[in-house]
């Protein structure tokens, strides 16, 4: 049977390279820099292959050997090489990888690369690429030449094996000449330092000149060395956070975590960072550097340190240059918490001194950790400072002197109040401040014998004491001219007695109340309209405000015995406005314009008087 003429018939996707090099140049990789790394990394895998087809070859045996001398950059390897074959298969098929062939299923978590993409990323910086393999698998293979060019054709030729005495890969590009800043002998050692300085494989670089190969990663991992000391050993991973973030840490913490094949050190920023701000962790996979701006590694709430790691089994993504976020992942973040914790656990139970540099530094990022964490709220509640009418002072230390702590629900209002209760040796803390209220309210759950209650303004008018009838009877004229002058206010006033006496009054006013009033003075200006009839279904009991006078103040006595009612009048405005502006409140206009008044109609007063 023939087929019908316009029979669909199979055919094969074409790739346009340059394009696909254009996407992995402005989508896929940070910079052309990257280059370095995935050859480095390829170098890397080879050598990881052979070690597995040769278990027996000492460790240190094969190396890596780059070469930069403004001509050419190289990349040399003894690695496990390609056979023909290979070279077909792998080096000329776009997204195939050896590293994912089923046979190797076991051993492809021993590689970094998986995606069969690396190798694009050289026309970032070249128009061709040049490898010169020999397969290490079998001791006559020959040495095969590939040459991949940017526009998609390729040669492959064998040569005799001599053309490459060892077994191994030789990747050579010609950099383009754009291209020099990340391709100049200088700039590709940084590179080299950069990537690779954690490799576990002896990795060399050559600029041509003639001199020895330097070591590109003379020394292993800070934690994976040994020192005399222990004190010798924690200066020296200090010293090289210090080295890599260029900050001194507060302290650094050692991480390992066996299952995932992970090690490194949290370095505790020496200064304090706005909550919530992340930072970037330095991740290695395998020794070479994936990321320096991870932030996936730790949970949020982590941002007073900032970690290198390196791991054996975290997967980069194709970019390599972030993480996969699975449930590896989500293991590894956990379990790095739970050493953060740990260290703050034993600087508590031990270290007070260290825990006490910390705080110092770092207690809002430890207050938004405590609201949502138990544990640590348990360990580091009473370590808290807190703004209190004891001054600056831990809760444990304000809770020895005060079994009833009070707490305002605003800045506002502990500014108000604290002078005062003090004076009335109240307790109170200024719950104005992120978490800060939340916390104390939880202080009775690790101290049980304590108590903690809001303090609003009305609660601490319960607290002071009233004045005898007779005193009350001789000032009701007075303070009856007063309410009235300040009813534009929404303010009563009240006389009592309260230290310290040098405090005239006292303006008990909360930001509720305040907005009750300025609704219900729309209602009334609206009154009629629409938007009148719908505030003034809102009203409520408006809470108003109270200045109250004290007694035991000279100048309040004086006031109350006025019997000039302009002068009552102004000196209970004027009373109403240092009141005001101690509780360091805005001002509206009005009280503004209010205070103004009062001290012309004083100074005019006065200065009649004096006349
Ligand atoms: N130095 C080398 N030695 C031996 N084989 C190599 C070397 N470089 C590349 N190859 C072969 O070429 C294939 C493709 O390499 P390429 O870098 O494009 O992808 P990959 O490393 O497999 O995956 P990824 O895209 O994740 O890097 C590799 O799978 C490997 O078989």
């Amino acid at each position: 049977m023939t087929l019908p003429e316009n029979a669909a018939a199979d055919r094969t996707f074409q790739v346009d390279l340059r394009g696909l090099v254009d996407l992995l140049s402005h989508h896929l990789y940070s910079s052309p820099r990257v280059y370095l790394r995935e050859l480095m990394q390829n170098a890397v895998d080879a050598l990881t292959a052979r070690y597995g087809a040769e278990p027996a070859a000492p460790a240190g045996a094969f190396g890596i050997r780059l070469y930069a001398d403004g001509e050419v950059v190289r990349v040399e390897d003894d690695g496990v090489g390609l056979t023909e074959a290979d070279v077909h298969t792998f080096l000329a098929t776009i997204g195939r990888s050896s590293k994912r062939a089923e046979r190797i299923a076991e051993q492809r978590a021993d590689f970094i690369g998986q995606f069969g993409i690396g190798l694009l990323s050289c026309f970032l910086v070249a128009d061709e690429i040049h490898v010169l393999s020999r397969s290490a698998r079998t001791s006559d293979a020959p040495a095969v030449e590939w040459r991949g060019r940017g526009d998609g054709s390729y040669t492959v030729r064998t040569l005799p094996a001599s053309a490459r005495p060892r077994p191994g890969t030789t990747v050579t590009l010609t950099p383009r000449a754009d291209a020099g800043e990340w391709t100049r002998p200088t700039e590709v050692h940084a590179l080299a330092r950069h990537f690779g300085s954690l490799l576990r494989h002896p990795v060399t670089f050559e600029d041509g000149t003639g001199g020895p190969g330097a070591p590109v990663n003379p020394e292993a991992a800070p934690w994976a060395r040994t020192y005399p000391t222990p004190g010798a050993r924690s200066r020296a991973l200090a010293a090289y956070g210090e080295e890599v973030f260029g900050f001194t840490p507060l302290d650094t913490i050692e991480l390992d975590l066996p299952a995932v094949g992970l090690k490194g050190i949290a370095c505790v920023l020496p200064e304090a960072v706005p909550a919530g701000r992340r930072h970037g962790h330095r991740v290695h996979v395998k020794g070479m550097l994936l990321s320096e701006q991870a932030e996936e590694i730790l949970p949020d709430w982590a941002f007073f340190v900032r970690c290198v790691v390196d791991a054996e089994s975290l997967r980069p993504t194709a970019s390599r240059e972030s993480l996969y976020e699975d449930d590896t992942l989500a293991a590894v973040r956990d379990a790095l918490a739970e050493r953060l914790r740990a260290w703050i656990a034993r600087a508590a139970a031990s270290d007070p001194d260290l825990l006490g540099r910390f705080l110092q530094t770092h207690h809002l990022a430890v207050k938004s950790l405590a609201v949502h964490d138990d544990e640590i709220l348990r360990m580091l509640l009473p370590w808290l400072p807190f703004e209190t009418t004891d001054g600056h002072t831990t809760l444990d230390e304000f809770a020895r002197t005060h079994r009833t702590v009070l707490v305002t629900g605003s800045v506002e209002e502990f500014r108000q109040v604290a002078a005062i209760a003090s004076a009335a040796g109240l307790g109170v803390v200024n719950g104005g401040y992120t978490y800060d209220r939340e916390l104390v309210h939880r202080l009775p759950e690790i101290r049980p014998e304590v108590s903690v209650a809001d303090l609003d303004p009305a609660t601490l008018t319960a607290h002071l004491d009233p004045v005898d009838r007779e005193t009350e009877l001789a000032a009701a004229a007075y303070l009856a001219q007063a309410r009235d002058a300040l009813a534009v206010f929404d303010c009563d006033v009240a006389l009592r007695t309260f230290q310290p006496a040098s405090a005239p009054a006292l303006l008990v006013d909360s930001r509720e109340a305040r907005h009750e009033r300025t609704r219900s003075q729309l209602a009334r200006e609206q009154e009629g309209g629409l938007w009148g009839d719908i505030l003034g279904a809102l009203r409520q009991e408006a809470p108003r405000a109270q200045l109250i006078l004290n007694q035991l103040n000279p100048l309040v006595r004086t006031a109350v015995a006025i019997d000039e009612p302009e002068l009552a009048r102004t000196s209970a405005e004027a009373l109403y406005g240092q009141a005001a502006l101690l509780s360091r409140r805005p001002l509206r206009p009005a009280e503004s314009s209010l205070i103004n008044r009062s001290f012309l109609d004083l100074l005019a007063h006065a200065l009649r008087k004096d006349s």
